[in-house]
């Protein structure tokens, strides 16, 4: 079974599809974190984000640097969505990404295009959602329990251009597939929006296995 979850920065999919392996004993992989590798590795070497070129010649590395913890910060997650745009970085992640999503028994996967275009035929699809000022929130939260002093309006105006930039690129942008599940986690707590997580999953699944019945 494929799980695909996609959604913008901090509505709480890494959160969902990370329960959601669990609890259907699946395999997870965060493709947010191979972006985020190529933005680590185009800073440190010095490069320019924006150029193609200088994205692609970083688009190489090793699943260790995957849990560097340099991939967390904010620097890493804004500079990953510039790379993003670029086809030539997309194309050089997604057999990576296929590979994992086709294994025997299937895989959960989060991203941002994961319904559309890494595992379009998934089994079951949520886009997960909350309010901008929400998911500032969170994300305030997160870096400011990693020791960060960035504002909660710088993290809000970052988060909202990070949206634009993911909504309005050419190449696989942030949108719901046709056939996804939407869920606003804005007002529901983590357990509460594991719980209809798990009722939309299952309901996706069983409609399946009925047209595939025929
Ligand atoms: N429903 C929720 N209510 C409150 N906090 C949440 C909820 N879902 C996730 N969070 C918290 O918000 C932060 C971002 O969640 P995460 O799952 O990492 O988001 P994403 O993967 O979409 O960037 C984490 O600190 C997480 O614990
Ligand atoms: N499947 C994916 C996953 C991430 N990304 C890009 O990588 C950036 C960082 O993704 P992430 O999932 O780690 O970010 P958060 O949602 O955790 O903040 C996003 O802003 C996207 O630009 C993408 O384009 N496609």
């Amino acid at each position: 079974m494929i799980i695909a979850v996609d959604g913008p920065a901090a509505s709480g999919k890494g959160t969902i599809a990370r329960a959601l392996a669990k609890h259907y004993g699946l395999p997870y992989l965060d493709t947010g974190l191979l972006y985020r590798a190529v933005a680590a590795n185009v800073l440190r070497e010095g490069l320019d984000p924006a150029i193609e070129a200088d994205a692609v010649a970083a688009s190489n590395f090793d699943d260790e640097l995957l849990a560097d913890p340099v991939l967390r910060t904010d620097e890493s997650g804004k500079t990953a969505s510039i790379v993003s745009a670029h086809p030539l970085v997309r194309a050089a992640l997604l057999q990576r990404q296929r590979r994992f999503a086709r294994a025997e028994g299937g895989a959960v996967l989060d991203g941002r295009d994961i319904g559309t275009v890494i595992a379009p035929d998934a089994d079951a699809k949520l886009f997960v959602k909350a309010t901008p000022t929400i998911r500032a929130k969170r994300r305030h939260a997160e870096l400011q329990a990693s020791g960060s002093t960035v504002s909660l309006d710088k993290v809000l105006a970052d988060i909202r251009a990070r949206d634009l930039r993911d909504m309005t690129r050419s190449e696989a942008p942030l949108v719901a597939a046709s056939d996804a599940a939407t869920l606003d986690t804005s007002f529901l707590s983590i357990e509460a929006a594991l719980k209809r997580a798990i009722e939309l999953v299952d309901r996706q699944v069983k409609l399946k296995a009925e047209r595939d019945a025929g």
